[in-house]
């Protein structure tokens, strides 16, 4: 039985729990369960806080998890990362009041709020600096206006609560985060690991590869190929009408209309986009 962390609300839980659906598993109807047997494909899964995931992996208690980069590295665990899972993204960064630190070598001396201790106090030591971090579990852009901080370190969505708060980005990104999956570091796979990762493996590809069908004259087609090469090979059959075959390839999502319209402009007709629901590779 593998023994599955995923995170049990905030901003990751409707996606991880979404692509374990997609991955065909069982997940909760209701938020309030704490643990699932998913019986029939082997797996047990315990919806924890994030932010914890990776202690529970990396002491071995449980098999893998789903948590963010960010987490992982804050938290550290003897945990890691195995896998990117495409959703959960954001930046990690420092933020003040508009003219309080011109650079991040201002920071000497500051009160810095985050609820990311780890993250920050290892970015200071690499950079020699010497300041003083305040441990918050959150709202953590309040902090510089009720005078706790003087600057702050968070996470970074779209960017709207920093705005709000009437604060400004400093410094360069200190880590780009998204959500991964993660196993016990120097750990052996556990049973039945491989089933699973290619199983999320398998909602990466339908997610971002749509399958495309076209019409084409033989005397084209390796123009067009070399346009719609697919992953492997594209399927190339017979047509009844004489001269013409037609193709069947996956295409990535981004930029399909565009492959169509090029299609299309080398002859090609029937030119059909369909999405794939599922897939192993
Ligand atoms: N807008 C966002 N706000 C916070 N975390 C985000 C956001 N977008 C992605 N994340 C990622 O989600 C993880 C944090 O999730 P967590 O559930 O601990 O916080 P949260 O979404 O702020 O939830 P909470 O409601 O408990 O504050 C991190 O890996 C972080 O990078
Ligand atoms: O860049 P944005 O899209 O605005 O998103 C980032 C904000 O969202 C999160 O806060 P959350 O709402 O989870 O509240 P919290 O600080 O109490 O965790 C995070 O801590 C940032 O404050
Ligand atoms: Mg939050």
């Amino acid at each position: 039985m593998l023994r599955i962390a995923l995170p049990n609300k905030g901003s990751l839980a409707t996606s991880a729990s979404e692509m374990l659906r997609e991955a065909g598993y069982r997940q909760r109807s209701d938020s309030k369960e704490l643990a699932l047997l998913d019986a029939a494909n082997g797996v047990e899964f315990f919806y924890l806080r994030p932010r914890d995931i990776a202690l529970y992996v990396g002491e071995g208690t449980l098999d893998i998890g789903i948590t963010g980069r960010d987490l992982l590295l804050d938290s550290g665990a003897k945990a890691e990362e195995v896998m990117s899972l495409g959703f959960g993204r954001s930046s990690f960064r420092f933020a003040a009041r508009p003219g309080v630190l011109g650079s991040l070598g201002d920071l000497a001396g500051k009160r810095i709020a985050t609820s990311y201790v780890g993250l920050v106090r290892r970015h200071l030591e690499e950079h020699g600096i010497d300041a003083s971090v305040v441990r918050l579990d959150g709202a953590v852009e309040t902090s510089i206006q009720l005078g706790v901080a003087d600057v702050i370190a968070d996470v970074v969505e779209t960017g709207s609560t920093l705005k709000q708060a009437g604060l400004e980005i400093i410094g360069d990104v200190l880590l780009e985060s998204e959500a991964v999956l993660i196993t016990r570091s120097g750990a052996d796979e556990p049973d039945s690991f491989e089933v699973f990762k290619r199983r999320l493996d398998g909602v990466l590809v339908a997610r971002s590869y749509l399958m495309m069908d076209y019409d084409i004259p033989a005397d084209r087609v390796e123009e067009a190929v070399a346009l719609t090469p697919g992953l492997e090979s594209p399927t190339v059959s017979p047509l009844h009408r004489e001269g013409w075959v037609a193709v069947r390839s996956m295409v990535p999502s981004a930029g399909a209309q565009r492959l169509m319209d090029d299609l299309y402009g080398i002859g090609a007709r029937a030119i059909l986009l369909t999405d794939i629901h599922a897939c192993r590779l």
